[in-house]
């Protein structure tokens, strides 16, 4: 597993508003979407390119475009919709799948209470989005999910991994050299409840829920 930390003034200092408890559910949404296209510009690195040949308004020349099969995005329901829009607009070829995972607050696991995903992934470059990593539990079962339907290549975007739960992800797909996670910022541990500190909050919650 490769991870990505982005380490830029813009990210951090976004990040800091979107913290704020009395940032509001619309500054929420749309802070979330800025920071989303900023670390799609990273997690995309590897996309999968292709020769173009064009013609300019002076001469023909080759370029790139984004190869077939279109790279597959998927956001974790409920939070990771919120970050759908930011990915698309850096990759608007992109194919849209979705799943629905809820942890439970008791336990902890990870329920997939819904799915909309093509019945192949072999050869597909996956993108998992969702805002918070923080036992791990809901990442690991949402590559688990992708590995099942033949996926070998997936980057997961997140905005805040605590330590605890890139430990555990690293031990369940540590030896997956394409499994790639992205995030703004690594916090500094899980409280009690298992929420990451400093943290956000909840991000489903903060998204969607009330202003
Ligand atoms: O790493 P974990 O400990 O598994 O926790 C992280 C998960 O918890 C949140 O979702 P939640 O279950 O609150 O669902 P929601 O998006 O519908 O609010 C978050 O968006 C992650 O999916
Ligand atoms: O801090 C956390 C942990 C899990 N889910 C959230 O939304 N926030
Ligand atoms: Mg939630």
């Amino acid at each position: 597993m490769r991870l990505h930390v982005a380490d830029h003034p813009l990210v951090a200092h976004k990040l800091t508003v979107l913290r704020n408890k009395d940032t509001a559910s619309p500054t929420f949404r749309l802070l979330v979407d800025e920071l989303v296209t900023l670390l799609a510009y990273e997690a995309t690195r590897e996309v999968h390119t292709e020769p173009y040949r064009i013609t300019t308004p002076v001469t023909e020349t080759v370029g790139v475009k984004i190869a077939d099969p279109r790279p597959l995005v998927v956001p974790i329901l409920r939070a990771g919709l919120g970050m759908l829009e930011g990915m698309t607009r850096l990759l608007p070829t992109a194919e849209v799948g979705f799943l629905g995972m809820q942890r439970d607050e008791t336990t902890l696991e990870a329920i997939t209470y819904a799915n909309r995903l093509p019945e192949d992934l072999s050869g597909r470059q996956c993108f998992l989005l969702d805002p918070m990593l923080a036992t791990g539990g809901t990442l690991v079962a949402a590559i688990d999910y992708l590995f099942g339907l033949g996926a070998r290549d997936v980057t997961a975007v997140c905005l805040l991994a605590a330590p605890e739960g890139l430990k555990v992800l690293e031990a369940a797909v540590g030896d997956r050299v394409d499994v790639k996670v992205v995030v703004a910022a690594v916090d500094e541990r899980l409280d009690e409840n298992a929420y990451i500190v400093p943290g956000l909050g909840d991000a489903g919650d903060r998204l969607y829920g009330v202003v």
